[in-house]
């Protein structure tokens, strides 16, 4: 083994064989070179160049000894012997996808044929294949750009960096379509100077394994590239669904806020209309009835009589007015106090409904006076009510056991009667009832 320092170029932009990052030597060439030196002992110092130009004319003038990764050709056979081949890969057509696809260079008859000035490929073309028109270009990526924008109709590169090129830049409308009849065989070239390392650099290629071969292999052309362009294909694709989708949620839940805040309010309405019913309610049964007793009150029975005087008129049926009024209500009142006699009134239009038929229909007039209507009934069915009335309060038991008795006036309805007319008869016949000395009844 060897501890001799050489100095190496490469191609600055040929990954994923070999390339500059930050002055730095990157790509499979990079592996296969520190191999080489762990198997051979021999130093390797890089020459940063700009260019694969410029590396070759480094090469040529001496100032680097040795470059790892290229095709041997008669005309760099000139200044650099090779080591046998480390890596082989076939150099391949590329077209627009739109274009005619070319198999191989033979089909090439006026394409402007894109190759990378100082790549082999242009030796072989100009050897095998003179009347195709080759148009130079800086590198296999200037060459690919210039074939998507249709500068070039057909580009020729080695298949590894051509596809790396291509998935990189996301040109995805290149194809690659034939072959151009030469493999890339890549091996360590050094200088005429230096050819007496080459048996030592043969020897390290030796030592290395199979599995290291594809371990470098797939290092450098995995498909990370092709995720990113995945990802970004991706991004294009789910950034519209995304924000869509964003503005649907955003909507959703403005709607949503929106539709709770409506539901509210109409649970609020809905109670201020439940209240205002309940207020309604009450107020419509304040205006028929009487709050003591909770009986018709004098308004409510009026408008009921008058409907009976109608139906009397038209002779549909018979009905019957009660009047009856406490007897000497005022003298309970000055005894037991007023709130004994109110007792007495709620006592009193109770046993009232006791008495009465379901279809009867009871008021209370005002102060101690209070109305009965007996739809259906002739006085003298009216009267039968007005017995069981007396009978009853004979035998009920008052508030501070007072004694309580009424007068009763019954008057049956004609079919010329008015309200007033209907109400004075039976006024009347209350008011003979008193004059009769009270708790009693009388018929007009
Ligand atoms: N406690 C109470 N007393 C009332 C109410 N409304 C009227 N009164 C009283 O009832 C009494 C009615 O008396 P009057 O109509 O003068 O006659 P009376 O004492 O019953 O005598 P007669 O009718 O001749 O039997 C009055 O003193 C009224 O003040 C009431 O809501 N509560």
């Amino acid at each position: 083994q060897s501890t001799q320092a050489l100095n190496y170029c490469v191609d600055t932009n040929w990954l994923p064989y070999e390339g500059l990052q930050d002055n730095r030597h990157v790509g499979m060439s990079r592996d296969y070179l520190d191999l080489i030196s762990q198997y051979s002992g021999l130093e390797f110092n890089l020459i940063t160049t700009q260019s694969w130009v410029e590396s070759l004319q480094q090469l040529q003038n001496g100032n680097c000894h040795v470059t790892p990764f290229l095709n041997q050709t008669v005309q760099r056979s000139t200044f650099l012997d090779f080591s046998q081949v480390i890596f082989k890969a076939p150099n391949v057509i590329i077209t627009h996808s739109e274009g005619t696809p070319i198999p191989n260079l033979a089909m090439i008859k006026t394409e402007k044929v894109g190759v990378v000035k100082g790549y082999r490929q242009h030796e072989h073309i100009n050897k095998y294949y003179p009347d195709v028109p080759i148009y130079e270009v800086p590198t296999e990526q200037a060459g690919i750009r210039l074939l998507a924008a249709g500068d070039i109709d057909v580009m020729v590169g080695s298949m590894h960096t051509i596809m790396e090129h291509i998935q990189k830049n996301g040109l995805s409308e290149l194809r690659i379509t034939g072959w151009i009849g030469l493999d890339d065989e890549l091996r360590v070239g050094v200088i005429k100077e230096y050819s007496h390392l080459v048996p030592a650099i043969d020897q390290a290629i030796d030592q290395i394994s199979a599995q290291q071969h594809n371990d470098i292999y797939r290092r450098w052309n995995n498909v990370k590239i092709i995720k990113e362009v995945d990802v970004w294909l991706t991004a294009k694709i789910a950034g519209p669904i995304l924000v869509l989708l964003i503005f649907l949620l955003i909507r959703h839940a403005i709607t949503v806020r929106y539709r709770n805040r409506i539901e509210e309010k109409n649970r609020a309405l809905e109670s201020l209309q439940s209240a205002l019913k309940k207020k309604n309610d009450r107020l419509h049964y304040l205006s028929t009835h009487d709050p003591l007793t909770d009986l018709y009150n004098r308004v409510q029975i009026t408008a009921e009589a008058e409907e009976h005087i109608k139906r009397k008129k038209r002779g549909i049926n018979e009905c019957s007015l009660v009047f009856i009024d406490i007897d000497d209500f005022k003298h309970l009142n000055d005894y037991y106090g007023h709130n004994v006699g109110d007792a007495v009134l709620e006592q009193f239009a109770a046993l009232l409904k006791r008495c009465a038929r379901e279809t009867d229909i009871i008021g209370r007039w005002g102060g101690d006076e209070f109305v009965v209507l007996c739809p259906g009934a002739l006085s003298s069915e009216a009267e039968r009510f007005a017995l069981r009335l007396q009978k009853e309060l004979d035998q009920a038991q008052f508030a501070q056991n007072a004694m309580v008795s009424c007068s009763i006036g019954l008057s049956e309805v004609s079919a010329d009667d008015s309200i007033d007319l209907w109400l004075e008869r039976a006024d009347n016949a209350m008011y003979q009832a008193k004059s009769a000395g009270k708790h009693c009844i009388r018929a007009q």
